[in-house]
């Protein structure tokens, strides 16, 4: 689903690469971490699936394209099939959970009728049945990061990036958001989070791909959040 060969990435003005000669296989249906200290690049991993950022060299394949023959036309097409969760949750403040769900399938041209069925059952899906009406400012942050799961989710997307989801939420309610990144992997979305958060990486026990210094030093099926020797 997602293939990085030896791919380098040096921003301009930098003199270390951001990622350095990293190889990846990620196939349909895994659950990665992706962990590391500040500053070794597991974000610049992220915004490379999304053709955010293009590598220096080497080549990456997403669900089968090459990114690099891929037109500029056709990366919006891309990113529409790539959900993305923030720490920062970035709700539209002036729009209720609902209307902040709907909103990801309007702008992609879905029918009323469509968004009508799928945003209930979206919302029940990551436990906010009973509060579409609620505006994001009535919500606790895990509720927030919650419909920013539904809205990365609403579209059946094949692979769900998150970037440190759990990092402005207490660690209670980051198990019930990690409990919904569970469900969504479970129908089958590839899902790919970056985070420094070892309780969570720990109690998983998934795949944990590290970074340092933009070289990739473990990859580890079931594995936690510091090396287990
Ligand atoms: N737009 C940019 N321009 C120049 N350098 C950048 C840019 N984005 C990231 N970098 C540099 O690339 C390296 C990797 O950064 P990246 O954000 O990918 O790390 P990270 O592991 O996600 O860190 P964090 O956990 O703090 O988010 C760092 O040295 C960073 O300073």
């Amino acid at each position: 689903m997602i293939h990085f060969d030896n791919v380098t990435k040096v921003y301009a003005n930098q003199n270390r690469p951001a990622l350095d000669h990293v190889s990846v296989d990620v196939d349909k249906g895994e659950f990665v971490f992706l962990v590391g200290p500040s500053g070794s690049g597991k974000s610049t991993f992220l915004r490379l699936v999304l053709k955010e950022e293009r590598p220096n060299s080497g080549s990456i394949h997403v669900a089968g394209k090459d990114l690099a023959k891929l037109s500029n036309f056709k990366v919006p097409h891309l990113r529409r099939r790539i959900g993305c969760v923030f720490q920062d949750f970035r709700l539209l403040p002036n729009k209720n959970v609902y209307e902040n769900v709907a909103f990801a399938l309007e702008v992609i041209g879905k029918p009323r009728r469509f968004i009508r069925k799928v945003v209930p059952e979206v919302i029940e899906l990551v436990g906010l049945e009973g509060k579409a009406h609620r505006m994001p400012e009535e919500l606790s942050g895990g509720e927030q990061q919650r419909v920013a799961m539904a809205r990365a989710f609403v579209n059946r997307p094949m692979i769900l990036l998150a970037d440190e989801p759990t990092g402005n939420i207490d660690p209670a309610t980051s198990i019930g958001i990690m409990k919904v990144l569970d469900r969504i992997n479970r129908t089958g979305t590839t899902v790919l989070m970056a985070t420094h958060d070892a309780a969570i990486v720990d109690s998983m026990r998934k795949r944990v791909v590290e970074l340092e210094d933009g070289k990739i030093v473990r990859d580890q099926s079931r594995g936690v959040y510091g090396q287990a020797y």
